[in-house]
């Protein structure tokens, strides 16, 4: 879904990468956080990745799509597949809360009647449908920050950037928001949050990636701000590899099991570095969809990992995706509290990156018995009505329809905003690991400062800017 290669990332100016030849992928349904110092290169990743910044050198793919591949033009049609929340919200002031989630829906061409209903949808997921007429100074920040998360979430991205987006918020407040996110993401939506919070990110248990000087340190399933997971040495085995490689399988319930996957490189090589294990706190995290009963099930809906985990002692490394890119850190896994999606299986030939006949080092290894903990006290969102399920539950089908008539963007560049959409639709490969050939690098120039409308890809670079105006407003509390 969301893949560096090598990337490298120097600004203007500077005299050392922000980012320095960054590997990772980010699977469909993952919630990743994305921790470390400031100045360690997150927000630079986010930024990348929403190509508002084109990295010094490397390749980044997100959809399916390499970003080399999008035009300026076409930015802002990629953009509609991802949400963007960031820590100051960035609220248009002179708009109320109904407005500022209609807007985005407006200036991408979407009908009234579509509005209509997917407004006031939002509105009631987020828990703001009693206050839909208030403008943002009028909301606390919490508040904000959910009409943020609405506007964010509105057109059903099928990914969620969110760049500290509880960094001005007080712990409670917070813990509602990180609720929210996570049902969001228990919906289908993928989510990757720069954060700086040691307590959300431990009480989360989801996918950390740590950097340090722009370097990726540390990429471990259901972790925590600092690691506590014990690392010990997994041999090589390139049999048992070939056999997971030949028998994937697809079994969701693969992906609630605890597994340590090294790459091809490593396999080729015995005296590669040791593979770090699993975390050794296999526990439940904190998800739980605060959802009603939907038309359509949700595109990748998570079931429960952790129910399954408790009895699995002996772990069959065949049956998870790895994680792990050739030249990156190793990662240390353990539970996803989704079913990520190997974007890369439904990839044409030439972005293959699943190899399964040069399969990774992977061994059987035994997983720690997940110990019952008591649920983590991150609450479940503050939605005073059930949800409506189609709020969010079908990014895949949403997608589609931001390039069908007659919501279809104005130009005729606007189907190509959809095509990037379908490679996430077709089923999971759970069993092969990755390798990824290397892509030739070519840099295309984007503007380097651009508006919000731009960021949040309503509007092309350079187009003439809403009368409206778009100013932004920042926590109010
Ligand atoms: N536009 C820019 N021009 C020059 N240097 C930049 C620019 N943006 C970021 N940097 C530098 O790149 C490095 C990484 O910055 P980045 O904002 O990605 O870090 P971060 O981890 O998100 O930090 P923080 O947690 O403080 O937001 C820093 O050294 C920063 O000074």
């Amino acid at each position: 879904m969301i893949r560096f290669d090598h990337i490298t990332k120097q600004y203007p100016g500077t005299n050392r990468p922000a980012l320095n030849s960054v590997d990772v992928e980010i699977l469909r349904g993952e919630f990743v956080f994305l921790v470390g110092a400031s100045g360690s290169g997150k927000s630079s990743c986010l930024r990348l990745m929403l190509k508002e910044e084109k990295p010094t050198s490397g390749s980044i793919h997100v959809l399916g799509q390499d970003l080399r591949s999008i035009s300026n033009r076409k930015v802002p049609y990629f953009r509609r597949n991802l949400g963007v929340v960031f820590q100051d919200f960035r609220l248009l002031p002179n708009k109320t809360v109904y407005d500022n989630v209609a807007f985005s829906l407006q200036v991408i061409g979407k009908s009234r009647g579509f509005i209509q209903e997917a407004v006031p949808d939002t509105l009631q997921m987020v828990g703001l449908s009693e206050k839909s007429r208030r403008f943002p100074h009028e909301l606390s920040g919490g508040e904000q920050q959910r009409v943020a998360i609405a506007r964010a979430i509105v057109n059903k991205p099928q990914i969620l950037l969110a760049d500290e987006p509880t960094g001005n918020l007080d712990p409670t407040t917070s813990a509602g928001i990180m609720a929210l996110l996570a049902s969001i993401n228990a919906a289908g939506t993928t989510v990757v949050m720069a954060t700086h919070e040691a307590g959300i990110v431990d009480k989360m248990k989801r996918r950390v990636i740590e950097l340090v000087g722009g370097q990726i340190v540390r990429d471990e399933r259901q972790g925590g701000y600092t690691t506590t997971a014990i690392q010990t040495i997994v041999a090589p085995n390139a049999a048992a590899a070939a056999d997971a490689a030949a028998t994937p399988s697809t079994d969701a319930s693969a992906y609630a099991r605890p597994v340590v996957a090294a790459s091809a490189t490593a396999a080729a090589a015995p005296a590669a570095p040791a593979v770090p294990a699993v975390s050794a706190a296999a526990v439940a995290p904190v998800v739980a969809a605060p959802v009603a009963a939907a038309p359509v099930a949700p595109p990748v809906a998570p079931a429960a990992p952790e129910a399954r985990l408790e009895t699995q002692v002996q772990i069959p490394v065949a049956t998870q995706p790895s994680l792990v890119h050739p030249s990156a850190m190793p990662i240390i896994q353990s539970t996803p509290p989704a079913a990520p999606v190997a974007e890369s299986a439904v990839r044409p030939a030439a972005e293959q990156i699943f190899h399964p006949a040069a399969p990774p080092v992977a061994q059987p290894i035994t997983a720690p018995i997940a110990q019952p903990v008591a649920q983590p006290t991150i609450a479940q969102p503050t939605v005073a009505q059930p949800v409506a399920q189609s709020t969010i539950a079908q990014p895949t089908v949403a997608q589609s329809t931001v390039a069908a008539a007659p919501e279809q963007p104005r130009d005729a560049n606007a189907a190509e905003a959809s095509v990037s959409t379908v490679g996430d639709q077709l089923p999971a490969d759970t069993g092969r690991i990755m390798t990824r050939p290397g892509l030739p690098v070519t840099q295309h120039e984007i503007p380097e400062q651009l508006t919000l409308a731009e960021k949040l890809g309503l509007r092309a670079p350079g187009e003439k800017p809403d009368q409206s105006g778009e100013q932004i407003v920042g926590p109010t509390r």
